[in-house]
């Protein structure tokens, strides 16, 4: 399934304590592609994937495109819009804990996508389950368990497995494992991976973590307060990033499995912008180590940095 963001806008509130939270984003990704989008807490990515699914408070207001295979999700119509939540678009959500229901044992969790959008029996549905949970690394038999009783892995792969459900032709996985240690969440990245990439379904994945989404994706995509401001091929935008931003963030965290790059995180000065009062121009431009005077009264568009690659930054196009 292709994805199609254009100049989303997604607000919250309104009058004097609007909270612009995704301002102008636009995104693609090609079916049975990976995109990571990246960026530090609060920039919108959450905002972003919630957005997809039209799961957002309604206090968000929307604007903007987002075509799913060309058909837009904020124009559909409400049953529609429930078919392909699970069928054709599913999410996974940080933290499974919180996602997942402690008073129920986890095979029926798995089975109920499939039995609220009538795709199966009940017996259908819980052998069904059990096939998904082997699916994901977990025995059968786990399906007894309740929440509680697995590992935050094991959980997060049970969250895997209800998202495979209905079969969906897109995953979008937010934050899919960052509540884990390093050695459970390669794994839970490896698992990802190969089931999209067996499977043909395309993944738009969001983690802070650039490090993490270039290991997994073909094409990543670096957010800053509500805005895209790189977006190309991913081991381009890891290990070449165009924007000040893009290369703070591929220095801050140590790659899965290359301990040689464990080297102490290299944070930004400073903290992101609060949306509710952005500084005026590129909204970067006070943390910026490259920052020039236009910066602070001019905001950048995208611009060729590469081949596939963009970037919004005054530098991109003359000095590097
Ligand atoms: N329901 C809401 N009402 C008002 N403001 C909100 C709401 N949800 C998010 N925000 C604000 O929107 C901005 C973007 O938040 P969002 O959660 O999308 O960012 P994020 O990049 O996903 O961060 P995190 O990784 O911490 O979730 C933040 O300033 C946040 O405080």
């Amino acid at each position: 399934m292709s994805l199609e963001v254009r100049d989303l806008r997604v607000t919250y509130g309104t009058g004097a304590a609007a909270v612009p939270a995704v301002r102008g984003v636009d995104l693609s990704l090609a079916a049975g592609q990976k995109l990571g989008v990246a960026g530090e807490s609060g920039c919108g990515k959450s905002t972003l994937a919630l957005a997809l699914l039209r799961l957002l408070p309604a206090s968000a207001r929307l604007s903007g495109e987002i075509l799913l295979d060309g058909e837009d999700v904020l124009t559909m119509k409400w049953g529609r819009l429930r078919a392909v939540r699970w069928a054709g678009a599913s999410i996974v959500f940080q933290g499974a804990m919180h996602s997942l229901n402690a008073v129920r044992r986890i095979g029926d969790q798995v089975a109920e996508p499939l039995l609220v959008h009538g795709r199966a029996t009940p017996a259908a549905a819980r052998r069904r389950a059990g096939e998904l949970l082997e699916h994901v690394g977990l025995p059968a038999a786990r399906a007894a368990a309740y929440p509680h009783e697995l590992s935050g892995g094991q959980r997060q792969r049970v969250m895997i497995a209800m998202a495979l459900a209905c079969d969906p032709k897109l995953i979008v996985a937010d934050e899919p494992t960052t509540a884990l240690d390093v050695m459970i969440q390669a794994q839970i990245l490896r698992l990802i991976e190969g089931l999209v990439t067996e499977q043909s379904i395309s993944l738009l994945m969001i983690s802070h973590d650039l490090a993490v989404l270039a290991d997994t994706c073909d094409r990543l995509a670096v957010m800053y307060a509500g805005r895209v401001v790189e977006e190309g091929p991913a081991r381009q935008v890891f290990e070449a990033a165009a924007h000040p931003y893009g290369r703070a963030l591929s220095s801050a965290f140590p790659r899965i499995g290359d301990p040689a790059s464990r080297r102490a995180p290299r944070g930004l000065p400073g903290d992101p912008p609060d949306p509710a009062g952005l500084p005026g121009g590129c909204a970067f431009h006070p943390r910026c180590p490259v920052v020039v005077e236009s910066c602070a009264e001019r905001d950048q568009q995208l611009r060729e940095a590469g081949p596939g690659h963009r970037a919004a930054c005054v530098h991109v196009g003359s000095v590097s």
